[in-house]
């Protein structure tokens, strides 16, 4: 059973989907909505336009950009990459890794590798193809770590988001207890070596630590935070019951990347197209000012200070360097009761088109 010391505290996000393509075309769907006039016509447009856009995103990503940010990453002594077949970008990253290896710049039982079971493939039949695509992909034997990306099930099948005519997720019939048995076997095929969770809730995490004959203990929840959103409780729960916490959206997130799914309504926790701007938060800069730090890395530190495994993503090299220099300075108590007092419950990644999803995750306060 992996322990959390075993994962790597500072890890490099890899979700890049280009979103250039739906931005530009948001203009042209209203206009398609507007000369339609109809409230079913307008959502039917805008389900199409996501799941062109959707495959868009992924073809359009700069090819090599993540490769290239893997090379640089690994050269720069990140050892954790946080993957999903989600993303789109796995063959990418596993080129970026296999050319370290090659080279013999690292080795791979050095490396921490995470991937993620999609949504649509949470039917028991479908774990081991799934896990086996993704390693296929990256290039691997086995994986490090492997997550069940949300604890919702959708629809099977070729489309990622399965949506109804209302524009809703269409769930699958599966319980997130089924699908854990199915990766519990991957750790008996020695496919993946722990097996934990992401954007689990604390009755959620219960639910499957109290699961009867549970094999597998899931040793990590995966889960938006940052100053904005610190989740005290939900890290105290996961933390007091074992499971480690890896942070996402450290960063807050990209603004194009926020405008891209604020339209496309995936996290769109956010009411206008205002963003978050964490970077430029005034208390954030007054504590990079006062150590001579940048913004970011103050804001990765802030996690690894408590004991949060933290996994901001950049395809730049110099943020890729800038984001590793974190381990030579240290956030004092009152830094971080002042990032932690910045609190104000703001999520970003909702998924509110899986909102009425019987598992949907963000329905109770942690
Ligand atoms: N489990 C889940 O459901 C989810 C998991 N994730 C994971 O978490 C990772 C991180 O989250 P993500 O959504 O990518 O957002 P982040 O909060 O990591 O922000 C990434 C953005 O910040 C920019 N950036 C990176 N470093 C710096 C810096 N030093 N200064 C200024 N800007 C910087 C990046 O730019 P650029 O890339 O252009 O260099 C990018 O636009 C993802 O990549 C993914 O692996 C994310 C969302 C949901
Ligand atoms: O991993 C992911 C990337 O971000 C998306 C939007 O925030 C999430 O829905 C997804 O789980």
């Amino acid at each position: 059973m992996e322990t959390v010391e075993k994962i790597p505290i500072l890890g490099l996000g890899t979700w890049k989907r280009t979103p250039t393509s739906f931005v530009g075309c948001i203009p042209g769907c209203l206009m398609v909505c507007y000369a339609i006039g109809s409230d079913t016509s307008l959502k039917l447009c805008f389900q199409l336009v996501c799941c062109w856009c959707i495959e868009k995103q992924s073809s359009l990503e700069a090819p090599g950009d993540v490769t290239n940010a893997v090379k640089v990453a690994i050269d720069a002594g990140y050892r954790h990459f946080d993957c999903a077949s989600f993303y789109h970008n796995e063959t990418e990253i596993g080129v970026g890794i296999q050319l370290k290896v090659k080279e013999g710049v690292v080795k791979r039982e050095d490396l921490f590798i995470v991937s993620k079971l999609w949504c649509t493939c949470h039917e028991k039949s479908l774990v081991e193809a799934a896990c086996t695509r993704s390693l296929r992909a990256l290039k691997l034997s086995y994986l490090d770590l492997y997550l069940m990306h949300w604890p919702m099930g959708f629809q099977s099948g070729r489309n990622e988001l399965p949506l109804d005519q209302e524009g809703m997720v269409i769930p699958s019939d599966t319980d997130f207890l089924d699908t854990w048995e199915a990766m519990e076997e991957l750790v008996d095929a020695g496919l993946v070596r722990a097996i934990g969770v992401s954007n689990f809730n604390h009755e959620q995490l219960e639910r499957l630590l109290n699961k009867p004959n549970l094999r597998f203990k899931p040793v990590n929840n995966q889960i938006e935070c940052h100053p904005y959103l610190t989740q005290k409780n939900l890290i105290s729960f996961c933390q007091s019951r074992g499971v480690s916490v890896t942070a996402y959206l450290p960063l807050g997130g990209s603004r194009r990347m926020q405008t891209c799914l604020i339209s496309q309504r995936l996290p769109c926790a956010l009411g206008s197209s205002e963003g978050v701007h964490l970077l430029e938060d005034p208390v954030i800069q007054r504590i990079a000012e006062k150590h001579s730090k940048s913004s970011a890395q103050i804001l990765i530190r802030f996690h690894i200070q408590r004991h949060v495994i933290v996994i901001p993503k950049s395809v730049t090299q110099t943020w890729i360097l800038e984001n590793f220099q974190v381990f030579d300075f240290e956030l004092s108590e009152e830094d971080m009761n002042d990032m932690l007092g910045l609190d104000r419950n703001l999520r970003l990644a909702t998924f509110p088109i899986a909102g009425n999803h019987k598992d949907y995750p963000f329905n109770i306060e942690y």
